[in-house]
């Protein structure tokens, strides 16, 4: 039998002024972006987090610290190729993600394709293996108040045969 694995991830990230907003590796059009040591792409470090997860090797920051002044600005598309690799030798694929971004606005809703494609492409997956949706917090916390944007994922993975 194919061995599963389930993975868990959520990250925050702070919304500032002149920063880019670049959400599951597209840069969508806002007033302000999120803040980070790398390009801050809450949804791809959620889902990174939840490979880890279920890898059972701890959490992206043991993987990529931020203290490292190699990566800073590192786009958040490789920290996720770079985790696929590790994901593959240790024999792995993905099964399913299922993630949530949690955002006042702007609205995720007309880029959640390309969003999904990238993602699919580095996880050399099919697109309905990538689920994603977006939510607001009807305007409670500091969400509500787009003060920053959260994101939760799930993963499944499977054992190569
Ligand atoms: N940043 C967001 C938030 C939500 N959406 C879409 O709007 C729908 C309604 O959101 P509620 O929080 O009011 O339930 C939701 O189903 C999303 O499709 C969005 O695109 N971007
Ligand atoms: C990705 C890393 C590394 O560049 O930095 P940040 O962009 O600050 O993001 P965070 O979600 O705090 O995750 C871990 C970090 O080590």
């Amino acid at each position: 039998m194919q061995a599963l694995k389930i993975g868990h991830g959520y990250d925050v990230h702070e919304l500032v002024a002149n920063r880019d907003l670049i959400i599951g590796g597209v840069k969508i059009p806002y007033e302000k972006g999120l803040l980070g040591h790398s390009d801050a792409d809450v949804l791809l470090h959620a889902i990174t987090d939840a490979i880890i997860g279920a890898l059972g090797m701890g959490d992206i920051g043991h993987a990529f610290p931020d203290t490292d002044p190699e990566t800073q600005g590192i786009a958040s598309t490789k920290i996720l190729a770079d985790i696929y690799q590790v994901m593959v030798e240790k024999g792995y694929r993905i099964g399913n993600i299922d993630a949530t971004i949690l955002a006042e606005a702007p609205k995720m809703a007309p880029h959640l394709q390309e969003m999904k494609q990238i993602i699919a492409e580095i996880l050399k997956t099919e697109i309905e293996n990538i689920n994603i949706k977006a939510t607001t917090t009807e305007k409670l916390g500091f969400i509500g108040r787009r003060e920053g944007m959260a994101c939760e994922a799930v993963v499944l993975i499977s054992q190569l045969s």
